[in-house]
C-alpha cells in the first residue's frame, strides 16, 4: 500500500456550496493558485453544469493551474459529464468526478429508483466519462448510511466500469471513527478488484467527527482524503484539510504516511480563503485560529518560556504563522513591498514593482493597512488586467436625526463621469439610491453586515452585502475607515461582478453566432 495520501481539495465546490453568494471567477482563481502553491494534488474546481459562471471558472482554473490536477463534479448523467469534460479539456490532464447516492433513503426517497437502476446509472456514467479521460473518480453518495453489501457491490461494479478512484463519503456526518474505519476495512476485505483503485474519503462535520473519521479511514488504508480549507462546506462543513495535513505531518511516525502539502503555506491559504469567502475563522480553530499558538495561563507561559515544546506540539512557523510582521501601510516604500513579495514566493520577474506599488499606495490610502492577501489580489488583478467598470470618485452625505438623509455620488462608469443624488431612509439608503440612479441598475439587497477591523474609533469598517440581480445572488465587500464609503464600495463591487458576468455572456453569444 502506498505511503502517500493524495489530497483532494473541494473548497471551490463543496466549500462554495456553503457560501451566502457564489464566488467571482477571479476570487476562485486566486484560491486555486493558493491551493496549487500549498501542494494540493487535486483541486475540485466546481460543478460545471450548474451554471455558466461555474463552467467558466472551472475552465479558467483548468487553463491556469499547472501543478495540481483539476477535477470537476457531475451527476451520473451524460449532460453533466459533457459539461465537466468541456470545461476541463483545456488542461493536459484532468479528472472527472461522477457520483450517485447508494443509501436506501437516498435511492428510494430522493432518486426514486431501485438500487439496481442506480447501479446501472453509475456504471453507465463511469464508462461514458472514460471516453474523455482515464482519470475518473466515482463517489457513493451517503456511503456512511449505505448497507455494506450494497456498498461493496457498487464499489466492485464502479471499478469494473473504469473508475480509478472510489470515494466513500460520509455525506451527512453520521458515522463514528470506529464505524467509518470499519467500512473501509470491509471494502478492502470484500471487494475482489479493490487493488485496481484508490480508496478516497470525504467526510462531513455534522457531529464534529469529519477529521477523526477521515483519519480513521487513513488508518484503515484509504489513500485519498477530500476536504476544504478552514473546513467550510455544506451545513457544518467538510473535514478541514489544514488539520488533516498537520495530523499526518505531526504524527508521521504513528501513521507511516505523508502527503505532498507544504504546510508552511497553510496559514496564508486559510487567511485568503477566509477573506475571499467572507467566512471568519474562529479564534480557537486548530492550526489556523488566532489562538492556536498563543499561551494564556501562567503555568503554560512559564513552561513555554523554558522550553517551547512543553505546550507546543508544532511550531507556528511550521504552518506559516508569522512571528513578526512588517506592517504595510501608505508609509511603506517599494523595498518592503519587494521584500514581502519575495517572502510570499514571487520572483522579481513575476511583477512590475512600480505599477504594483502605485496600486498598493491607492489601496493603502483607502484601507490603512494592506495585508498579504490584498497584495496578492493586486498582483492578480494586474495580471488579469481587469479594471473596474464602476469606480467611486466622490461621495457626500447629509444626515441627521430630524430629516431624511441626502446622498450624492460621482462615479466613473467606463469612460464616463456620472453624478447623481437621492434622498433615503438613512445615509446608506440615500447613497445606494444615488448609485442605482447613476448605474441604472436596481438590485435587491438580501443582507448587509458591518464589522470593525481593528480597534479604536479609526478602525476600518468592512461592509459585506449579498444582493440579488436577475435571479442570481452576488457577494460584495468594501473596506474603509468611513463606513458609508465601505457600504458604497460593497455595492459597486457587486455592480462590477455583474458587469463582468454580462461581458462573458456577450462574448459567449458572439462566439455562438460566429459558430453558426
Ligand atoms: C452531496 C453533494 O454535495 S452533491 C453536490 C451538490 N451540489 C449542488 O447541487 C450544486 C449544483 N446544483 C445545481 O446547480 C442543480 O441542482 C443542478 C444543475 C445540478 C440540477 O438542477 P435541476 O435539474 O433543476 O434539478 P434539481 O437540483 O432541482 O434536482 C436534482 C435532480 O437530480 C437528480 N440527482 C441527484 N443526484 C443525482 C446523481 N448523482 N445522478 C443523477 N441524478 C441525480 C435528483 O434525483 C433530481 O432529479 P429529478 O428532477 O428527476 O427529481
Ligand atoms: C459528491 C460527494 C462527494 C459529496 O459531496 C458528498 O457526498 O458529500
Amino acid at each position: 500500500m502506498s505511503d502517500r495520501v493524495i489530497l483532494l481539495d473541494t473548497t471551490l465546490r463543496d466549500g462554495e456550496q456553503a457560501l451566502a453568494a457564489s464566488l467571482s471567477t477571479s476570487a476562485k482563481l486566486q484560491i486555486a493558485v493558493a491551493l496549487e502553491r500549498l501542494g494540493i494534488d487535486i483541486i475540485e474546481a466546481g460543478f460545471p453544469v450548474s451554471s455558466p459562471g461555474d463552467f467558466d471558472s472551472v475552465r479558467q482554473i483548468a487553463a491556469t493551474i499547472k501543478n495540481s490536477r483539476i477535477c470537476a463534479l457531475s451527476r451520473a448523467v451524460q449532460g453533466d459529464i459533457d459539461a465537466a469534460a468541456q470545461a476541463l479539456n483545456i488542461a493536459d490532464q484532468f479528472r472527472i468526478h461522477t457520483f450517485i447516492s447508494t443509501s436506501d433513503i437516498h435511492v428510494e426517497s430522493k432518486l426514486k429508483r431501485s438500487f439496481e437502476q442506480v447501479l446501472e446509472m453509475a456504471t453507465g456514467a463511469i464508462k461514458y466519462a472514460r471516453n474523455f479521460t482515464d482519470d475518473v473518480e466515482f463517489s457513493c453518495e451517503d456511503a456512511g448510511r449505505t448497507p455494506i453489501d450494497n456498498l461493496c457491490r457498487m464499489v466492485e461494479a464502479a471499478i469494473k466500469a473504469g473508475a480509478r478512484t472510489i470515494n466513500i463519503p460520509d455525506t451527512v456526518g453520521y458515522t463514528t471513527p470506529t464505524e467509518f474505519g470499519g467500512i473501509i476495512t470491509n471494502i478492502y476485505n470484500r471487494v475482489p478488484n479493490i487493488d485496481q483503485a484508490i480508496i478516497s474519503v470525504h467526510c462531513h462535520d455534522d457531529l464534529g467527527l469529519s477529521v477523526a473519521n477521515s483519519i480513521a479511514a487513513v488508518e484503515a488504508g484509504a489513500r485519498q482524503v477530500e476536504g476544504t480549507i478552514n473546513g467550510i462546506g455544506e451545513r457544518a462543513g467538510n473535514a478541514a484539510l489544514e488539520e488533516i495535513i498537520m495530523i499526518l505531518k505531526t504524527r508521521a511516525a504513528h501513521f507511516g504516511v505523508d502527503c505532498n502539502a507544504d504546510a508552511t503555506e497553510l496559514y496564508r491559504t486559510s487567511t485568503q480563503v477566509s477573506q475571499l469567502c467572507n467566512m471568519p475563522v474562529q479564534s480557537n480553530k486548530a492550526i489556523v485560529g488566532a489562538n492556536a499558538f498563543s499561551h494564556s495561563s501562567g503555568i503554560h507561559q512559564d513552561g513555554v518560556l523554558k522550553s517551547q515544546n512543553t505546550y507546543e506540539i508544532m511550531t507556528p512557523e511550521s504552518v506559516g504563522v508569522p512571528r513578526t510582521t512588517l506592517n504595510m501601510t501608505s508609509r511603506s516604500g517599494r523595498h518592503v513591498i519587494k521584500h514581502r513579495m519575495g517572502e510570499l514566493g514571487y520572483q522579481e520577474s513575476d511583477f512590475d514593482l512600480d505599477s504594483l506599488y502605485q496600486r498598493f499606495l491607492k489601496l493603502a490610502d483607502k484601507k490603512g493597512q494592506v495585508f498579504d492577501y490584498d497584495l496578492e489580489a493586486l498582483l492578480f488583478m494586474q495580471n488579469q488586467q481587469t479594471e473596474n467598470h464602476y469606480q467611486l470618485r466622490q461621495l457626500n452625505v447629509q444626515a441627521g436625526t430630524n430629516h431624511f438623509a441626502t446622498g450624492s455620488v460621482e462615479l466613473q462608469i467606463g469612460e464616463q463621469i456620472v453624478t447623481e443624488a437621492a434622498t433615503g431612509n438613512g445615509p446608506v439608503d440615500s447613497v445606494y439610491r444615488a448609485i442605482e440612479r447613476a448605474t441604472g441598475q436596481q438590485m435587491s439587497i438580501q443582507s448587509f453586515d458591518i464589522g470593525a477591523k481593528g480597534g479604536g474609533h479609526d478602525a476600518l469598517g468592512q461592509v459585506d452585502i449579498t444582493a440579488e440581480f436577475n435571479g442570481r445572488t452576488f457577494h460584495g465587500m468594501g473596506l474603509s475607515t468611513d463606513i458609508i464609503e465601505a457600504a458604497a464600495e460593497a455595492l459597486l463591487y457587486v455592480h462590477n461582478l455583474i458587469w463582468r458576468q454580462q461581458q462573458i455572456d456577450q462574448q459567449k453569444q458572439q462566439h455562438s453566432k460566429e459558430a453558426v
